[in-house]
């Protein structure tokens, strides 16, 4: 776990050895404790040297021990010793120092880095505080303003930047260790008094109460109802006004209040969660690790609305040559205007040049016979989309693989009008796709392992978190969306107003309420839906009851809206009012607030308050309901994968953890309670009805989120 080495005849050279990342496990603090008390007892050794193996010095805290009682020599003593010794310790960063690995650096008299490492304080985004000196040391070593910005957002840093802030004492683009090594021979002679960081006074700003109150302002507003970053805040304020012993002891505290949270629970459990979701599986015992990718060099893309525009620059800006393909020469200039724009933007924004040379724009298909994947982003049609297909059929060549970017058309449908099914996949970006990080990678029942790797490493090259999805109407994200949306339009039929519930919903923590969201997206879009369905418009069976449609409980509010031309904000006019079209700045309007008084009185529906609290309970079981059906038809092969859909495309808080996880931790018991009332009081909703698997989990006495596939594995698997 840790090795120990004479180098230099008196350097005693200390490597961390827990591989992947040397995380501070309990064995690792063990050996840590161990090899310093060795260097500095023996005679010999002059220095230390501290390091990690396979070129990263240290990742942090085990997040694993977390889940556990705490075992092992705790780390502030062991922190303390190492910085109070008489023989000058040099961290040799490569790679990362993380959380507590940064802390470990923090207690070094100086740190090396090697130009290409990170360091950072991410334990806030772990829902916890840097609680082994951190929120102590880094303000007496940078001052107040640049420690609460590191510590309260858990940013890494560049080594240049870390220099720059006097956090390092010296970037190298040598060997950090052997450059480490002959630093510690000549600070041997040194004094370390002054390399103390804990026994530094913090430099105070003039007005420290302003400035706290200011980031406090700024976090609440940024990370509502999020308790680390306040806590991190509090942690520093200690470290400004208290001297360490006192200010580590307020640490601990704090850290305490947040150690055993469900926020830190849900936010540890986020982290886990993404990294599980790019290592999918299929019935078939096709894996991530057993199923090689194709090198995709060339690619095309089919259609420069949003949603092609978006992609093309995904491609693009990781080196991928791309041929942009529109049906008309206004469209596709429009479009390869809007694509260069982007691209000049985003390289600005990260100091490199434009990849404008990987770009080609044409009228014609003919020109993609060579590329080695294409993704079809035409609009939401079924006949479109397998004209393309047909087409795409004819002029690539055979290897080629063709993807669509349908939000939730059968893939399987569009793989039979290809002569190659096994190469169809859907890859489901989500809009603005150049931003957003969720990527759906739909696989049909003939699509072969090596064509769904080649989608998921292609999203990852792309920067997004790749999750494997089955092939159903909607697939996860949409499909869980329907029921979802289902519940805020009836709560508006009973008395809610679309500003209560997406204030519920932000209150919760979402990014946005579901009508604001909706206003964001477009509301023609699932009115066109709606129409082809059957649900609205002139196809509509007239023997329907009012408010109802294919036998269940239908709302007709959002069709109403769209008949008055309000599809968002590009109308300046949806479920709010905007300054212009396309303004963000959202009103209520007093026009919704007459259309669902006349709507409801034209019903005889008597309104009735609505606490914010059935607005949770309703939106948020029906979400986690419709996972549990998804799990149970094998289109999502565990919760992990659905609450990382919602956490990277929906905005679900990622300190609630994603749908799935949130029931868990309201208690599956307590999510079954109350779909069992809302159910009887709405039975002509289904989406209340709890679902099977609810029901067999909570009689198998509530396991855990990461233990619910083993009830689900005898089902039938559309993955
Ligand atoms: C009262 C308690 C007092 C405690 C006092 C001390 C407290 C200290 C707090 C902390 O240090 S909390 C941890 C802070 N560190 C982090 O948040 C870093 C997390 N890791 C990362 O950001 C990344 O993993 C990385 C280090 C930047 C590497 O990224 P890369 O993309 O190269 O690899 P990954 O796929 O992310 O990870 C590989 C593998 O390693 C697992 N892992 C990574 N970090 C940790 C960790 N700190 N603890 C446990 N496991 C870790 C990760 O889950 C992957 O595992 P897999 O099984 O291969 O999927």
């Amino acid at each position: 776990m840790a090795r120990y080495e004479l180098v230099k005849r008196s350097v005693a050279l200390i490597t961390l050895t827990n591989p992947p990342v040397n995380a501070l496990s309990s064995a690792v603090r063990h050996a840590i404790a161990k090899s310093m008390d060795h260097a500095l007892n023996d005679p010999k050794v002059t220095a230390v040297v501290i390091c990690g193996e396979n070129g990263r010095f240290c990742g942090g805290a085990d997040i694993r021990e977390f889940a556990g009682p705490l075992r092992g020599p705790p780390l502030v003593p062991l922190l303390d010793a190492i910085e109070a010794g008489e023989k000058p310790v040099v961290a040799a960063i490569e790679g990362v120092a993380l959380g507590g690995g940064f802390e470990l650096a923090l207690v070094c008299h100086y740190r090396i880095a090697h130009f290409k490492a990170r360091l950072g304080l991410p334990e806030v985004t772990l829902g916890i505080l840097p609680a082994a000196g951190g929120t102590q040391r880094l303000p007496r070593l940078i001052g107040i303003p640049a420690a609460l910005e590191l510590i309260t957002t858990g940013r890494h840093i560049s080594a240049q930047e870390a220099l720059k802030l006097g956090i390092v004492d010296q970037v190298t683009e040598q060997n950090a260790c052997e450059v480490a090594v002959e630093f510690a021979l000549r600070a041997v002679a040194k004094p370390l008094s002054s390399r103390r960081v804990s026994m530094l006074t913090t430099p105070c700003p003039p007005d420290l109460d302003g400035l706290l109150e200011a980031v406090t302002m700024q976090v609440k507003k940024k990370a509502r109802g999020v308790m680390a970053p306040l806590a991190c805040i509090q942690a520093v304020r200690a470290a400004a006004t208290m001297p360490y012993s006192k200010g580590i002891k307020r640490e601990s505290e704090l850290m305490a209040t947040l150690f055993n949270s469900g926020q830190a629970r849900a936010l540890q459990y986020c982290f886990f969660a993404q990294r599980t979701a790019g290592k999918w599986t299929l019935p078939s015992g096709a894996q991530w690790n057993n199923s090689k990718p194709r090198e995709i060099r060339s690619a095309a893309i089919i259609g420069l609305g949003t949603m092609g525009r978006g992609i093309v620059v995904s491609l693009a800006r990781v080196g991928i040559s791309v041929i942009a393909v529109e049906s008309e020469k206004k469209l596709l200039e429009t479009g390869k205007q809007m694509v260069i724009g982007m691209l000049e933007r985003d390289a600005k924004r990260r100091g490199v040049s434009a990849s404008l040379n990987l770009l080609k724009f044409t009228l014609s298909l003919q020109d993609l016979k060579d590329v080695d994947l294409v993704i079809e982003a035409v609009f939401e049609d079924m006949a479109l989309k397998k004209r393309v297909f047909q087409e795409l059929s004819k002029v690539c060549r055979p290897a080629t693989l063709l993807c669509t970017n349908t939000s939730g058309l059968d893939v399987d449908a569009l793989a039979g009008v290809t002569d190659r099914p096994h190469l169809v996949v859907g890859m489901h970006f989500f809009s603005p796709a150049h931003v957003m990080k969720l990527l759906e990678v739909v696989c049909g029942p003939r699509s072969s392992s090596e064509t769904i790797a080649t989608a998921m490493i292609l999203g990852k090259r792309m920067g997004k978190v790749s999750v494997a999805v089955g092939n159903c109407p909607g697939f996860v994200g949409n499909r869980m969306l329907k029921p979802y949306l289902d519940q805020a339009t009836f709560l508006l039929e009973e008395g809610a107003t679309p500003e209560q519930i997406d204030k519920a919903l932000e209150d919760f923590g979402f990014a946005m309420g579901v009508f604001r969201m909706s206003d964001l997206a477009g509301l023609d879009v699932g009115w066109r839906v709606r129409k082809e369905s059957g649900l609205t418009g002139p196809d509509v069976d007239p023997k329907n009851p009012p408010r109802r449609r294919q036998g269940r409980r239908y709302c007709p509010i959002p069709d109403m809206v769209c008949e008055q031309g309000r599809f968002g904000q590009k109308t300046g006019r949806g479920w709010y009012m905007y300054d212009k079209p396309g303004g963000t700045n959202a009103k209520p309007d007093p026009l919704i607030q007459n259309l669902l008084e006349m709507y409801r009185s034209r019903y005889g529906i008597q309104p009735r308050n609505i606490s914010d609290q059935e607005i949770i309970e309703r939106c948020l079981f029906a979400l986690a309901n419709e996972g549990f059906r998804i799990l149970e038809d094998g289109i999502a092969a565990r919760p992990e994968d659905i609450d990382v859909i919602y956490l990277f495309g929906y905005g679900f808080p990622r300190h609630g953890g994603g749908p799935m996880f949130y029931a868990s931790m309201v208690g599956l018991e307590r999510v079954l309670e109350r779909l069992e009332h809302y159910h009887q009081a709405h039975p002509d909703v289904p989406h209340l009805e709890p679902s099977p698997l609810l029901k067999k989990l909570v009689a198998c006495g509530s396991p855990p989120v990461q233990k619910w596939r083993e009830h689900i594995k005898t089902m039938h698997s559309h993955l």
